[in-house]
């Protein structure tokens, strides 16, 4: 640590710690404030969000993993761009921007920026869900995306996601990367209540990771074999954002799988990347553990498993309110001070009255 940072680090501490109230009781706002300007390194005067969404399709839907069509990823992206899904419309509410960037959907045209690297992923019931080659460009994407934000001054991004089938992807991974195959990890997704359907996707994810057991030695093996482009392009973001000095926001269970995966491969993520809820799939809370963060560090319970990013964007707002507080409210020294001299007064008016 250099001189000069632990200066910064000192007094980044300490503009939180003497806002005027008792210390620590704006609870998890002050500590993710806290690791905020510590990510950042250097002051900055305001916070300028952007919400970054990866969207692809998923072979496995192939397996009958899902009990809708696969075409809602197609058309939910487009309501994204046009800004009338659930997570642009709360980004539109709080003037934070947003980009969807097509990484793989199954469409002959791109929706948002194309970044397509195939239309969806192979069936991993069947083979390897991606080349090794593909999962470098996706990964490569993400990055690609945060030096963009970056170039364009963004220094607090949030994370989502859109692909129909990637609660099975991102089981898949997650059990791959847990160290007993545990088969709970697998939740309902979008099929809530549909035990029929979670029995299936247990058993197509026991399967694969049964069938590529030799192949799965890293997270990028688990990534390559039985994820998603989106999950690799989160990956590679998500590594970039130390780079790049930016933190961000996670979201539910897809995300946080991805993050798994980047501190895995890349530890100082863990120092950027701020929970934002915890999502109703089961494997939420391993995948958190799996990044080191525990589940009572995440400030929003409201059983949320929509995805595409909508805990991440409500966690940029409560940081939004939070940093409103901190450029804006008077000190504790200051109030202290203040206290002091109005008691003195006050002792002052008794003796001579
Ligand atoms: O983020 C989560 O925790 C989450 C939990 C359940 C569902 N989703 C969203 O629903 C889609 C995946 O669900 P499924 O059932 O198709 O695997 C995908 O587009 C995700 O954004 C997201
Ligand atoms: C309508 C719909 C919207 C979504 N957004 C993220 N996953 C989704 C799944 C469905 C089914």
């Amino acid at each position: 640590m250099t001189v000069s940072y632990e200066n910064y680090r000192r007094q980044a501490l300490h503009q939180i710690d003497n806002l005027a109230k008792p210390p620590g009781s704006l609870g998890l706002l002050e500590k993710q404030a806290k690791q905020i300007l510590l990510a950042w390194g250097t002051f900055h005067r305001e916070l300028r969000p952007k919400h970054i969404i990866f969207a692809a399709d998923n072979g496995v839907v192939q397996a009958g993993v899902v009990a809708q069509l696969a075409d809602i990823t197609y058309m939910q992206s487009c309501h994204m761009v046009q800004g009338t899904s659930a997570v642009t419309c709360f980004c539109r509410s709080q003037d934070i921007p947003y980009e969807v960037v097509d990484v793989g959907i199954d469409s002959a045209d791109a929706v948002g920026l194309d970044r397509k690297i195939a239309r969806g992923t192979k069936n991993f019931a069947v083979e390897p869900a991606m080349s090794r080659e593909q999962l470098v460009q996706a990964m490569a994407t993400g990055r690609e995306r945060v030096q963009a934000a970056a170039k364009e001054g963004i220094n607090l991004l949030s994370f989502g996601e859109m692909g129909i089938g990637n609660t099975t992807t991102s089981a898949a991974v997650l059990t791959a990367l847990s160290p007993k195959k545990m088969s709970w990890l697998t939740g309902f997704g979008s099929a809530r209540g549909n035990y029929k359907l979670l029995f299936h996707k247990r058993r197509v994810i026991a399967a694969a990771i049964k069938a590529y057991e030799k192949e799965l030695q890293t997270p990028a093996d688990a990534l390559r074999c039985v994820g998603g482009f989106d999950l690799a392009s989160l990956c590679g973001a998500m590594m970039a954002c130390v780079d790049e000095k930016i933190p961000f926001y996670i979201d539910g269970f897809i995300t946080a799988t991805a993050l798994a995966c980047a501190i895995a491969m890349k530890p100082a993520v863990r120092d950027y990347a701020l929970p934002s809820h915890i999502s109703r799939e089961p494997g939420m809370a391993q995948a958190l553990r799996l990044c080191g963060i525990d589940e009572y560090e995440v400030p929003i319970q409201a059983g949320l498993s929509l995805g595409e990013g909508t805990g991440a964007v409500l966690g940029v707002t409560l940081m939004k309110t939070m940093m409103y507080a901190v450029c804006h409210m008077a000190t504790l020294d200051g109030i202290n001070q203040e206290a002091q001299d109005r008691y003195d007064r006050r002792k002052g008016d008794e003796t001579n009255g």
